[in-house]
């Protein structure tokens, strides 16, 4: 089974953001969503996260399949290091445990700074200890919205080829305001969300290994 979004309506106060939409996303591959500022695209990504509820429709979620996402906020805990806000969601030894988040923040380029705390980080580096945090937890479906916002051109690049080794047959479902060098030449649908601009899901069947 797939995520399924059938007759989704969801609305803030007297404002519809979703009305009656409807989506079949693929089992697996990525699926880039994008569009221009408050067209919808982290509230359809929230409302399939579980984050946020619908006003009325439905979501089908696969209950076999484990969600990970990734917010357009951090969420880091201040009072951890570096280390241990990658360290909280695993389960097993201490030991186990600290040597796989320090695995992952080694990947993602932050080895140096897993005694830090948040507030010494930059924008990018926090950024970073978040996707740490998700990979080394891992899942089916990723839920990533806006993951490359605050870095630059050569730590995108290096994330993404991170994501691709790690996705395989996973399903990442990308938030991002620009379209995707990726989904060129893909097909796409257009959607007007209810706030009356579109949105543009593309699909890249396949994850394409780095
Ligand atoms: N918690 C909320 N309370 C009230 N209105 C909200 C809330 N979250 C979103 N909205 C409104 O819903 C609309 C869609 O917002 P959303 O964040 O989904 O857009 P977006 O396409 O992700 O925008 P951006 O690219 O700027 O993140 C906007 O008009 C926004 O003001």
């Amino acid at each position: 089974m797939n995520i399924r979004l059938e007759h989704a309506c969801k609305r803030y106060g007297e404002k519809d953001v979703l009305n009656d939409f409807n989506h079949s996303f693929p089992s697996h591959g990525v699926v880039w969503i994008s569009g221009a500022s408050g067209c919808g695209k982290t509230t359809l990504l929230t409302c399939i996260a579980g984050a946020e509820k619908l006003d009325s429709g439905s979501i089908s979620i696969p209950d076999s399949r484990k969600i990970v996402c990734l917010f357009q906020e951090d969420r880091l805990l201040p009072w951890e290091t570096v280390l241990g806000n990658v360290a909280i969601p695993l389960s097993g030894h201490r030991r186990e445990v600290e040597d796989k988040a320090a695995f992952w923040l080694e990947r993602v380029g932050l080895g140096g700074e897993l005694s830090s705390y948040p507030s010494r980080l930059s924008g990018g580096m926090k950024r970073r200890v978040a996707i740490a945090r998700m990979l080394a937890y891992g899942g089916d479906i990723y839920l990533l919205d806006e993951p490359f916002a605050p870095l630059d051109r050569r730590l995108r690049d290096s994330i993404w080829e991170l994501f691709m080794e790690q996705c395989g047959n996973a399903l990442v479902i990308v938030v991002s305001h620009g379209a995707s060098d990726l989904a060129m030449g893909q097909t796409h649908v257009t959607m007007l969300t209810a706030t009356g601009l579109p949105l543009r899901i593309q699909e890249i069947p396949e994850i394409p290994h780095p």
